[in-house]
């Protein structure tokens, strides 16, 4: 797999308008190669759009974004699409089609140009499922596959192309535990091959140990951005009342390891 120098991700001054209002201000973000960057924040926070605004779904209003040192706007064309994976959010794999989980993943390998896939390729997409857990069941529908079997369909369906850059939107949303430590298990992989990885989530979760480092956002702007902010002291206690007064402060940019953001105060209170 040839890497250029440049890293994965980069955004400078992103700025992106939905509508009427201003979702991601001036938003700066740089993802190295093989690092595992977690991009959290309350809902509406702008963490789905600045993924969408990377891969092109959102327009960009001012600033840049670039993937492998391109720009996503002005040099879409030699962007390598091949060495990028990205599972949207809340999506199924079943959609009403009677695919089976092995045709799902084969799909990940089609393009304008081929329609159907060979033996290697087949081969290639039976490698995916396995490395979420599912090969076993790569000639069942998709259809009888849980909320969370059909997002590992889906995350195989990026991997079978063997991108060196993944991006998940709340890969853990709505998914059953056995899922969600399917999941670990298969960022632990990709992590140890040098995958570099961005994944939005609510809250770490089982994907925690596995994070080099987080970006938080808040109403559109970076509030944070270096470790994992640790619950404050008795957060995690039962009968805590997540009740502080953050609202109105002026959130800064944060970089030491201590910080001292109050994890679930900082995703808007949520209990
Ligand atoms: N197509 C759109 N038109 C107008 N506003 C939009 C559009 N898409 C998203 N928004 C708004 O942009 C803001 C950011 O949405 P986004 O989905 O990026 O947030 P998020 O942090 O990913 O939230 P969640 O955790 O709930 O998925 C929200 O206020 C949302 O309502």
């Amino acid at each position: 797999m040839s890497k250029t120098t440049a890293a994965p991700v980069r955004t400078e001054a992103l700025t992106v308008a939905l509508g009427a209002s201003t979702v991601l201000r001036r938003v700066d973000l740089s993802v190295a190669d093989g690092e595992a960057v977690a991009l959290l924040g309350p809902n509406g926070s702008g963490k789905s759009t600045l993924v969408k605004s990377l891969v092109g779904i959102v327009p960009i209003a001012r600033g840049r974004a670039f993937l492998h040192g391109h720009d996503v706007t002005t040099e879409r064309r030699r962007i390598d699409w091949g060495r990028i994976g990205y599972v949207p959010q809340r999506v199924t794999a079943a959609a009403g089609v009677p695919a089976t989980a092995l045709e799902v993943v084969c799909s990940g390998l089609l393009d304008g140009r081929r329609l159907r896939v060979g033996r290697a390729g087949r081969a290639r997409a039976l490698d995916a499922l396995e490395q979420v857990g599912l090969a076993e069941r790569a000639r069942e529908s998709v259809q009888v596959f849980s909320g969370g079997q059909q997002q590992r369909v889906l995350i195989a369906r990026a991997l079978v192309r063997e991108p060196d850059l993944l991006v998940l939107d709340e890969p853990l949303a709505g998914i059953d535990r056995t899922s969600k430590e399917a999941l670990a298990r298969t960022v632990a992989d990709l992590r140890a091959r040098g995958t570099t990885v961005l994944v939005v989530l609510h809250e770490p979760g089982e994907l925690g140990p596995l994070i080099d480092r987080c970006v938080v956002l808040r109403h559109g702007r970076v509030i944070h951005d270096g470790a994992l902010p640790r619950p404050a002291a008795g957060h995690d206690l039962p009968g805590h009342e997540h009740e502080h007064a953050h609202e109105g402060a002026t959130p800064a940019v944060h970089h030491a390891p201590e910080l001292a953001v109050e994890w679930r105060t900082q995703m808007e209170g949520r209990p």
